[in-house]
């Protein structure tokens, strides 16, 4: 038995440490490849992206690169911090040269599900500002169809007091379950960064035309932003197992 439990310990430790190097790999490419003197930078959030911010302090500081980060989150505004990068506004720098973030799901058109780290409305709107997107991501993320990997549900950010008729109202109209995602240290529901709450949208229909149901979805009162992003990445970078990157662009 113990040593069963063992065996299971080390599998997945190695699992993870693959995915972890994986991720490590595509945050230094597109950091390489993206990111030069002079540029304005946004920062995403979640755990891929702490490579890229390593990477990026790696740089700054070795080649004495003069760049401004405008961070997505709490989580990266700190990590920015840490690292003793310059982190900027949008109000200061409302176009930035290159955004990098990572994914919770990339699909073959490079359409991607994000928020899994409740941060999509301040990534989309970092991404929005930018002349490119560029998202970074290990192998599990690489999908066909939105939905074939990533069972966690497309997260819907929604001002608390609507939580109810927006699950409603997209269940009715489009099918499948949303769940209000609650907290794990805390009661009750988990809060955004800017308030509001989190709705989790599974076992919807995979053949659908996304920038209809996303446009439809964010045209409901009370939806904040959705976590589809569609037609927006221009450039992916998978980490793979093998340790090499694999590029996909627009
Ligand atoms: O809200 C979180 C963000 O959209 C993340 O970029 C996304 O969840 C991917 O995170 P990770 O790199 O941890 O898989």
């Amino acid at each position: 038995m113990l040593l069963k439990h063992n065996l299971a310990q080390q599998i997945t430790h190695k699992i993870m440490s693959a995915i972890n190097d994986a991720k490590r790999a595509a945050a230094h490419k597109a950091v390489n490849e993206y990111v030069k003197n002079g540029f304005k930078v946004g920062v995403g959030s979640g755990s891929t992206i702490v490579y890229a911010i390593d990477r990026l302090a790696e740089r700054v500081h070795k080649e004495k690169l003069n760049i401004v980060c405008i961070p997505t989150s709490f989580q990266s505004r700190q990590l920015l911090i840490k690292n003793q990068l310059t982190v900027g506004e949008l109000e200061i720098y409302p176009q930035l040269d290159v955004c990098i973030d990572g994914a919770d799901e990339v699909d073959s058109n490079l359409n991607l599900i994000k928020g899994g780290g409740a941060c999509l409305l301040e990534e989309k709107i970092v991404a929005s500002c930018a002349k490119i997107f560029v998202i970074i991501a290990d192998y599990t993320k690489n999908s066909e169809k939105l939905g074939d990997k990533y069972k966690k549900g497309i997260p819907i950010e929604v001002v608390p007091m609507a939580y109810k008729p927006v699950k409603q109202v997209i269940e009715n109209r489009f099918g499948g379950d949303l769940e209000l995602r609650m907290a794990i240290a805390k009661a009750g529901p988990v809060v955004t960064d800017n308030g509001n709450f989190i709705l989790d949208w599974r076992n919807f229909k995979q053949d659908v035309d996304w920038d209809i149901i996303n446009k439809d979805i964010l045209q409901i009162p009370g939806v904040v932003e959705s976590g589809l992003f569609i037609g927006m990445a221009q450039k992916v970078y998978f980490g793979l197992e093998d340790g090499t990157v694999k590029e996909q662009e627009k």
